[in-house]
């Protein structure tokens, strides 16, 4: 069998945490985990496609995901006023009876982390539409849910991260993309670094600042659910206070009675406060000895409590009749069981006559549990869990069926002197329906601006590396230009001049008198070193070479000083175009120069000073003919040495010129 490549084989690697978690969940509490888990095995079996190339297939699989991932992170961003919580909530139930939005939704962290999963599969992770920056947006929210994890940073009412295995199972997956896609990041040569520095920076950015959004508009919200619940507490303790005040005034009718209220007396002044008031639970008149002697209503439960006599019946209540029958003050009792059977308070309001006497109380007994039924009757009770009670003592509650948010708020009820707690819960999704959702707007945002960010940089990274490239080979190109012109210019110099002696060779003596063909008188010098050859035969060539470039200096020096050109003719042959120079300065120049070069120290190896013969031609007027010219100055340098050398020789001035 043959061994799956390092990428697959870390890709199947994530099957394990992903098996282990959903061995893990415990049914239907964790439907959402389920869901999440499914996702990322999907996202698996899509990588592994793949990478066997079943990129079709593969597409498939990752738009389904993709699709699902996009609906749950609508959920998240969609505010309530477009698509209400009541309509995830129906579309839930669509899918499965009694099934809620917050039942299955994937956390928001892991939403986002698979819907980049995602991208990255099917964009192959490739460095130009974004992959390594993909990838460590990834690592960066995986890091984010762990801390939230551990931290116990998270308040449960946005889910922000899945569970360990979950965020593992991801954790592999994404190592497996890395695989098969981070070595070639680095052949493209992309310069990584700071293309992904901003955009990283952003997203670190952007994840604390979500964090920091979520607490505050969490708190906010849980201030809020505090605040209304407070002001239910307040309306109802002053309902309350407001019934109270009124059956106190009712208790007073019977100051004007001289004697004991008949059955019929009582229930005909009772009843429309007990018609309004439906926490009293019945309303009695108490003798002076304590026995119970009149009731409103008079029905089964109340009958029983006829007659008796509230010393010996209810201990519990004992302090309070006997404040009001003997201290004729209002005597209230804790809560108590009543003779009825259920927990209530009673107050016992004094009936004193005019002369002091007391004719009896009025019982006003507040049964509890229809108090709660009336506290519970003022709020939703499907979107919110309320909890009467008094200390420890749950006296009375109301949950919905839903599940219900983190908050519990307890508020104080003074309930006729007594206090009584009462629990405010509001419904998970009442909360998340009020939530704002500018914090996973902003995350979500600021996600995709790093993304854009990290492209923008990666164009303009490229586009400036072109730049560098075309400059460079502008640079290059300039540089070959300027070596090119230089050569030329050398090339041109080379044409025209000896590279020995720097000076004019033969041909730019020749442009010369050709450009001097109008000057008149024209003069043409020819000078040739005397017995040059021994120079080269006893002192060798690289000693005749200096002697030349002296001779060469010489001459240049002399002759320019007349505003001739001094010209190397060949060899150890050198002449002079002298223009506007007569015989007569011809002839003083050539003297000068084979003057100075007598006097300039050159010798032979025998001590014998280095000499020269010249030979002169002067046109006079006529045209120029160059062979002419150059042959009458020859025969001039000729004569020059066979007369001994050393000396100057001038050819008869030509004026008609005859052809050779
Ligand atoms: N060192 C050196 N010698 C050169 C150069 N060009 C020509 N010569 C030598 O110049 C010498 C010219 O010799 P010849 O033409 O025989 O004449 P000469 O020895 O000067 O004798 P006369 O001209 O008759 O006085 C030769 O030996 C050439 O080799 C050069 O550029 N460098």
């Amino acid at each position: 069998m043959s061994m799956l490549p390092p990428a697959s084989l870390v890709v199947s690697l994530a099957i394990a945490p992903l098996t282990l978690g959903l061995l893990s969940q415990d049914g239907a509490g964790r439907l959402h985990e389920l869901l999440t888990l499914c996702l990322a095995g999907m996202l698996i079996l899509a990588q592994l496609l793949m990478l066997w190339g079943a990129r079709a297939l593969a597409k498939g699989l990752v738009s389904i995901v993709l699709f699902t991932l996009v609906l749950v992170l609508g959920s998240y961003v969609l505010p309530e006023y477009w698509v209400p919580m009541a309509i995830w909530d129906a579309l839930s139930h669509g899918l499965a009876a009694g099934l809620s939005l917050e039942a299955w939704r994937p956390a928001l962290l892991a939403t986002l982390s698979l819907i980049l999963i995602a991208v990255l599969i099917v964009t192959r992770s490739q460095p130009a539409r974004g992959g390594p920056l993909l990838s460590i947006m990834v690592l960066c929210l995986l890091a984010m849910q762990q801390l939230l994890n551990y931290t116990n940073l998270e308040t449960s009412l946005i889910r922000a991260s899945a569970g360990t295995w979950t965020t593992l199972t991801i954790a592999v997956l994404l190592a497996g993309l890395g695989v098969s896609s981070v070595p070639s990041w680095h052949s493209r040569a992309v310069p990584l670094k700071r293309v992904l520095s901003p955009p990283l920076f952003l997203v670190v950015l952007t994840l604390l600042l979500w964090h920091h959004q979520k607490s505050i508009t969490e708190q906010g919200l849980a201030h809020q659910t505090q605040a209304q619940a407070q002001q239910l507490g307040d309306r109802l303790t002053r309902e309350i206070q407001d019934h109270l005040a009124a059956v106190e005034r009712f208790a007073s009718i019977w100051t004007l009675f001289d004697s004991p209220p008949t059955q019929e007396e009582w229930s005909r002044q009772a009843e429309p406060y007990h018609r309004d008031f439906r926490f009293l639970l019945n309303m009695a008149f108490v003798d002076p000895d304590s026995h119970i002697t009149r009731v409103h209503p008079i029905n089964e439960i109340n009958r029983q409590a006829l007659g008796a006599r509230l010393f010996d019946a209810q201990p519990a209540g004992r302090e309070a009749v006997s404040r009001a029958l003997h201290e004729h003050r209002i005597g209230r009792t804790e809560v108590i069981m009543l003779l009825q059977g259920v927990p209530g308070i009673i107050h016992y309001l004094p009936i004193t006559l005019e002369d002091e006497r007391i004719l009896g109380a009025v019982a006003m007994v507040i049964s509890l549990p229809v108090l709660a039924e009336r506290l519970f009757s003022e709020v939703d009770t499907q979107a919110i869990g309320l909890a009467l009670s008094q200390g420890d003592r749950t006296l009375a509650s109301q949950f919905p069926e839903i599940s219900l948010g983190p908050w519990q708020h307890e508020i104080l009820l003074d309930v006729a002197g007594t206090p009584l707690g009462l629990t405010v819960q509001p419904s998970h999704a009442q909360l998340i329906a009020r939530l704002p959702r500018h914090p996973v707007v902003s995350l979500v945002t600021g996600l995709t601006l790093a993304y854009l960010l990290y492209l923008v940089l990666l164009g303009y990274t490229r586009l400036e590396r072109r730049h560098r490239q075309v400059h460079a080979a502008n640079t290059g190109l300039r540089r070959e230009i300027r070596t090119r012109n230089q050569l030329q210019k050398e090339i041109e110099w080379l044409a025209r001049h000896d590279e020995l002696t720097k000076l004019p060779n033969r041909r730019l003596f020749m442009e010369t008198l050709e450009a001097n063909a109008e000057a008149r008188p024209l003069s043409v010098m020819i000078c040739d070193v005397d017995h040059f050859k021994r120079i080269n035969d006893h002192q060798g060539h690289l000693i005749g070479d200096r002697y030349l470039k002296r001779l060469g200096n010489i001459g240049r020096e002399v002759v320019e000083m007349h505003g001739g050109l001094f010209a190397r003719y060949g060899g150890e042959e050198f002449v002079a175009c002298l223009p506007r120079v007569d015989t007569a300065q011809a002839e003083s120049i050539a003297e000068t120069l084979r003057h100075r070069l007598q006097e300039s120290g050159l010798s032979h190896h025998d001590g014998q000073r280095l000499t020269a013969s010249f030979g002169v031609v002067t046109l006079q007027d006529g045209p120029l003919e160059i062979a002419t010219v150059m042959q009458a100055a020859d025969e001039a340098l000729y004569r020059a040495k066979a007369a001994g050398r050393n000396q100057v020789r001038t050819a008869p001035t030509l004026s008609v010129i005859e052809s050779p």
